[in-house]
């Protein structure tokens, strides 16, 4: 069976050079299209994660306002930090790096940004209208996977389409946008009992799980599709790669896969954000 390797790094580099003319032409304009990242804590994963969102941002010649607050912050203090870049109209994106430290409420956390800068996608609001059809901006994973089927050229309307995993940011908003697009979808989770079985029927396969080498290889149908979202320690994906490229036809290596266009999305919302506050203005 031939095998698409679905080359992330690929993918992003096409999104990234359609927001080139872009950025230049707000600038031109007088808007310099502005991310501004919240790092609560030290976390090392969440650090590397937030300043390769600024280096990418910097790299198109956008600006990047990277925030980092102790691990002892309140969600009041962080509020307060959201509030102030809710005002600041030099800032067009607000994104709040999970995790956060357990004693922040990270829900609240995420609906205090105004939905008009929400490049993440995260606010109840934003993601779960957006998910539904209509809204602001999608999760930033769920756009890429939907970005890399996309550029692939890859069926969706009535494949069966099965996500393992139901996180707010991730497993939810992607099974949405997959249903928005005619798959049948199942959203697998813990509680989930026959999981290596219904992941058997799949003819796309989403690993949002995060847990390293979790998807088997024998769980995949010869020739479904493989995706997998997952970050773990170590940049190790959610699915066992070797294993499950055998049956695949097309899978999503880590490093090099959905992470990068996730990045890559971030930026295409928060320019689409400084193109929107242009025409507010
Ligand atoms: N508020 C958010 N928090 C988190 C999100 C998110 O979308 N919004 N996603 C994950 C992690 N994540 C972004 O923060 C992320 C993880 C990995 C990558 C990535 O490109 N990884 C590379 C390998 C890493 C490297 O090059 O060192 C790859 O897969 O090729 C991007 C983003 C958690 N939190």
């Amino acid at each position: 069976m031939e095998k698409q390797i679905l080359d992330g790094r690929l993918v992003a580099d096409s999104v990234k050079n359609s927001l080139k003319e872009r950025v230049e032409n707000l600038i031109k304009k007088g808007i310099t299209p502005c991310l501004a990242t919240i790092l609560v804590g030290d976390d090392p994963s969440s650090e590397t994660y937030v300043n390769m969102k600024g280096k990418a941002c910097e790299k198109l010649g956008m600006k990047s306002i990277k925030i980092h607050l102790s691990k002892e912050t309140s969600t009041e203090e962080l509020l307060e930090t959201i509030q102030k870049l809710n005002e600041d109209d030099t800032v067009h994106g607000i994104l709040l790096q999970h995790p956060v430290p357990s004693q922040i409420d990270e829900r609240k956390a995420f609906d205090a940004i105004d939905i008009r800068k929400d490049v993440d996608g995260v606010t109840s609001f934003g993601y779960g209208q957006t998910a539904l059809g209509f809204g602001k901006f999608p999760s930033c994973t769920p756009a890429a996977i939907m970005k890399i089927l996309d550029y692939y050229e890859i069926p969706i309307e009535g494949k069966h389409a099965v996500v393992i995993g139901r996180s707010p940011i991730l497993g939810k908003p992607v099974s949405a946008l997959l249903l928005n697009e005619n798959a049948t979808v199942t959203t697998c989770h813990s509680r989930t009992t026959n999981l290596a079985e219904i992941v058997k029927l799949a003819d796309i396969v989403v690993a949002a799980v995060g847990k390293p080498n979790f998807i088997q290889g024998d769980w995949i149908k010869p020739g479904a599709v493989v995706l997998d979202a997952g970050y773990n320690k170590g940049n190790i994906g959610d699915v066992d790669y070797e294993a499950c490229l055998v049956n695949s036809s097309a899978i999503t290596p880590v490093p090099g896969g959905v992470g990068p266009v996730t990045i890559s999305m971030l930026l295409k919302h928060t320019v689409d954000a400084a193109e929107e506050s242009l025409k507010a203005n």
